[in-house]
């Protein structure tokens, strides 16, 4: 069972942001890439949000056919735009979408967000919203997880709950962030990167956090990218930029 891309692309009118996506997704991946690289975007087609060309297949049926797939969970925020007050939100994906209530009341205790479940979703700070559309994320104890920016402004010691829970829940999916720091707790996973509209990889995390940014093409490259229409290499050794010392991955940009 895998995610399957197959010649795709995802265009906004005329422009193409992802152009003869080709790849097959096994397992929980990362995806990172610079902003606008279209790591959204491809999330958004992934769940069935924005119309493709070609061919994504999730356990081999067509995304564009599928209706209502229960073993997919998303934090995207356009996912959860039903209802007014979290209750009732919850109220609403427990029916449709196999929400757990109990797992999610007890999810919510373990970030300990202290927050008014008869409150509606634009009072919460960023972050309470991503960490709510989180937890309804994991509460239906998906297969499949698509997560969008799991950590962007959430706290270091929640970063790491989230972390926690992605390794515990679902068992195959997609989790793109520019967040290196929690990558490193993930150094078996695999690790993909969006870039001029291809997929590079897989490597594994740790051979990315352990590798250095040199411009051109390398014979002891663990993998060649193309940024910008420049051939980049991340190779291990002690030349280049240390991946890890870059902090952002917008920077393996600026090499
Ligand atoms: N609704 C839209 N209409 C037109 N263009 C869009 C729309 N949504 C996104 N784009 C453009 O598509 C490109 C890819 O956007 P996307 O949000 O997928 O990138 P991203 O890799 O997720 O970026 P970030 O890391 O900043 O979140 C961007 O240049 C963006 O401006």
């Amino acid at each position: 069972m895998m995610i399957e891309y197959q010649n795709v692309t995802i265009s906004y009118w005329k422009w193409n942001v992802i152009k003869n996506l080709t790849a097959k997704i096994d397992g929980k991946v990362f995806i990172i890439g610079k902003n606008g690289s279209g790591k959204t975007t491809l999330i958004k087609a992934t769940v069935g949000l924005l119309p493709y060309k070609g061919s994504i297949r999730i356990d081999g049926k067509e995304v564009r056919e599928i209706k209502n797939y229960l073993g997919l969970s998303t934090n995207l925020g356009e996912v959860y735009n039903l209802g007014y007050s979290i209750d009732s939100i919850l109220d609403i994906y427990s029916e449709e979408m196999n929400v757990d209530k109990e797992l999610f009341s007890e999810l919510l205790k373990e970030v300990e967000l202290d927050i008014d479940l008869k409150s509606p979703l634009f009072k919460l700070s960023t972050g309470q919203s991503l960490l709510l559309r989180n937890i309804l994320t994991f509460s239906s104890k998906p297969r499949i997880i698509l997560l969008d920016e799991p950590f962007e402004n959430i706290d270091p010691a929640r970063k790491i709950i989230v972390a926690e829970w992605i390794k515990k829940f679902g068992e195959e999916g997609i989790i793109t962030t520019h967040n290196l720091d929690i990558l490193s707790k993930f150094p078996d996973y695999k690790l993909y990167v969006l870039s001029d509209s291809s997929l590079y990889g897989p490597i594994t995390v740790k051979d990315f956090l352990e590798s250095s940014v040199i411009e051109g093409e390398s014979e002891d490259a663990i993998l060649t990218l193309q940024v910008s229409g420049k051939k980049v290499s991340l190779v291990k050794g002690k030349e280049g930029i240390k991946i890890g010392l870059l902090g952002t991955i917008d920077r393996l940009y600026g090499v």
